[in-house]
């Protein structure tokens, strides 16, 4: 593993911890020697081409997927490998690519199911989505891409994540929604404090909400920093989704 930039790891017990997490399907390992530590309302972007890995790293954090090697510690405790209803218990929420959303239940419908005690309610969380607000009522399958994702990230919200894991938030939608929901997610770690994990393929996009970055390529971590000096160094982040291991000005 070859990484041009290393971030100093944050003071106290962290939130999520990942550490030495190899990630694959069966035999075939697709990630290595993943390390990540975050304190509560710190948002990492998980960034990197096509295929680099970035999708096997949540579905095994959220323990859809086996870990092949490593840990997952939320708040210090050792999550078990491969219990995705213990993840959940432990406070770790996916918001999947697909956004896997019951279609035939309308919006409310959608978060009163998912909602868990002490989450926030339905006006609380509607403050972060007015939009979805005048759509409570129609069915899942009938709102736009962009709303769909909204009820997305808010059916995690209500789950009172202290780990929210988002996966291609912006899959299919036009860049300016993804403009407007990105802040929301930032809004979501500051009012909350829980700890965001994005993959998204908008960079500079990311970068803007993050405090965190990472680029991995074919499953190695290239390129680690603060999302503003990342976003100050496009080189770095074009050396590194090349798969050079020297950025031209570092
Ligand atoms: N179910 C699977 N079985 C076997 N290999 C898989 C499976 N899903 C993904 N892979 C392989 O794992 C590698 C990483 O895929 P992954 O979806 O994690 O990448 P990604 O970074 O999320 O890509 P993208 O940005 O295109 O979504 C790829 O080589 C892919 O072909």
């Amino acid at each position: 593993m070859s990484e041009l930039h290393v971030t100093p790891e944050p003071a106290g017990v962290p939130v999520l911890e990942v550490r030495g997490l190899a990630a694959g399907y069966g035999s075939v390992t697709v990630v290595r020697d993943l390390d990540v530590s975050l304190s509560a309302g710190q948002v990492l972007a998980i960034l990197g081409p096509n295929g680099a890995g970035k999708t096997t790293v949540m579905t095994t954090l959220a323990g859809l997927l086996p870990r092949i090697a490593g840990k997952v510690l939320v708040d210090g405790k050792p999550l078990p490998n491969a219990r995705p209803g213990a993840a959940n218990k432990a406070g770790l929420v996916l918001v999947a690519d697909d956004r896997a959303l019951f279609t035939g239940l309308s919006v409310k419908e959608n978060l009163q199911i998912a909602h868990k005690p002490g989450g926030p309610d339905l006006d609380a969380t509607m403050e972060l989505f007015p939009a979805l607000k005048k759509r409570l009522k129609v069915s899942a399958g009938a709102i736009s891409g962009g709303e769909q994702q909204m009820l997305a990230v808010a059916r995690a919200l209500v789950q009172r994540p202290q780990v929210l894991l988002i996966d291609e938030m912006s899959m299919g939608l036009a860049p300016v929604i993804v403009e407007e929901l990105l802040p929301v997610v930032r809004r979501i770690a500051d009012d909350t404090g829980a700890v965001v994990v994005l993959v998204e393929q908008h960079v500079h996009l990311a970068l803007d909400v993050a405090d965190e970055s990472l680029v991995i390529v074919h499953g190695d971590v290239r390129l680690r920093g603060s999302a503003a000096e990342l976003a100050a160094h496009p080189e770095w982040l074009e050396a590194a989704y090349l798969g050079e291991t020297e950025p031209a000005s570092a």
